[in-house]
């Protein structure tokens, strides 16, 4: 029988990781005991049915997994460790049957950083939308804003972009990749990103001022975030940007709309001083993460450039705007 007390008990997690933690689900709210001198990290993101996903996008368990790592994905933003998380999911009878599968996702990535569910909501609704709240912590001063970029600062980024916004056009029929392999590839990227808090960590570790934004809305618009809170101007030159074996299969037009346009890639865009970039490449190598140099912080109004060759004009702050797309 469907029942909203039943499936509560059906996803309590059964293993803890957090000492801490004195009750998750189970009460009318959780409750924890904070660690001394650390900052805590909070953040909410949501994924909403014909938005962020559809039947034909997305399964169960890759909607579970995405709607966590998109979260911790805003922890790694800020340099920060994930511990806890909530969950709010809203859904018609028809899903009630996919939700366990749903938590399956967000059970494995939350393993992959020994992070607990302590609660979250339950209601019925229409469309499937789930929002994910997450908590993490950083230690003392050890955390990262989009306000630190400053004139003469490097910028770089994690990974390789434009793969997620390729694998969605694929899985919606409107192009076509050359193989199986390549196909499969670009999908999971937009299916299954991993969220780089290991890099926000090593930056962590390192003395050194960066500021940090996570790719949700594409790269233009997260440049533009930096520069808009920086009072900066980003200089990003084109070809340097960093694509994936697959990406550059497709037509060179689509590669730049998805690269800097596309958004979802969950990747890393970092500015950090120029003394900085050598020990930031050295780690990140080591941890077998690609971290790429794409450009440079000046003085000037708030703005993003881009050099292509001979050319050189503003990027319009384009991407993924949920009023106008
Ligand atoms: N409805 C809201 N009420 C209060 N604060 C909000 C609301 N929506 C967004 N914010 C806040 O606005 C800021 C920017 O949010 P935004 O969602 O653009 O960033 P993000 O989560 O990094 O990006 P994305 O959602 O594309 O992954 C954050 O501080 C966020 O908490
Ligand atoms: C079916 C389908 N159509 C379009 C998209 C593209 N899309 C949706 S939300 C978003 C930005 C990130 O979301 P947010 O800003 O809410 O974090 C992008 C690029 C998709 N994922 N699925
Ligand atoms: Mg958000
Ligand atoms: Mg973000
Ligand atoms: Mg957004």
């Amino acid at each position: 029988m469907k029942d909203e007390f039943s499936l509560i008990r059906s996803i309590t997690p059964k293993k803890v990781y957090h000492k801490e933690l004195i009750q998750g689900i189970g009460d009318d709210s959780a409750i924890y005991t904070p660690i001394q001198n650390e900052h805590q990290i909070v953040c909410m993101d949501t994924m909403v049915e014909g938005v962020h996903f559809t039947e034909q996008t997305m399964s169960p368990y890759q909607i579970g997994w995405k709607a966590l790592a998109v979260n911790l994905s805003d922890i790694a933003a800020m340099g920060g460790i994930p511990d806890y998380y909530l969950v709010s999911i809203a859904f018609s009878s028809v899903w009630y049957d996919q939700i366990n599968e749903i938590y399956q996702g967000l059970a494995d990535l939350a393993g992959r950083f020994n992070i607990d569910l302590i609660g979250g909501d339950t209601v019925s609704s229409d469309k499937l939308t789930i929002t994910v709240t997450a908590i993490g912590h950083t230690f003392k001063r050890k955390y990262f804003l989009r306000s630190q970029a400053w004139p003469g600062d490097v910028i770089l980024v994690t990974g390789t972009l434009g793969d997620s916004a390729a694998g969605l056009r694929i899985l919606l029929g409107q192009i076509r990749g050359k193989d199986d392999e390549m196909e499969r590839t670009l999908i999971k990227s937009h299916q299954l990103p991993f969220p780089l808090i290991e890099a926000g960590q090593l930056m962590a570790q390192m003395p050194y001022h960066s500021s940090l934004n996570d790719i949700s809305d594409g790269l233009a618009s997260e440049a533009g975030e930096i520069a808009e809170a920086s009072g900066v101007k980003l200089i990003i030159d084109y070809p340097s940007l960093p694509k994936s074996d697959q990406l550059i299969q497709l037509d060179p037009k689509l590669q730049k709309e998805y690269s800097l346009f596309g958004g979802e890639d969950y990747q890393l865009l970092i500015t950090a001083p120029e003394s900085a970039v050598l020990e930031y490449q050295q780690a990140f190598k080591k941890a077998g993460i690609r971290l790429t140099r794409i450009g440079y912080v000046e003085e000037g109004s708030p703005s993003v450039y881009l050099i292509d060759g001979q050319d050189k004009a503003i990027l319009s702050k384009k991407g993924y705007n949920h009023f106008t797309d």
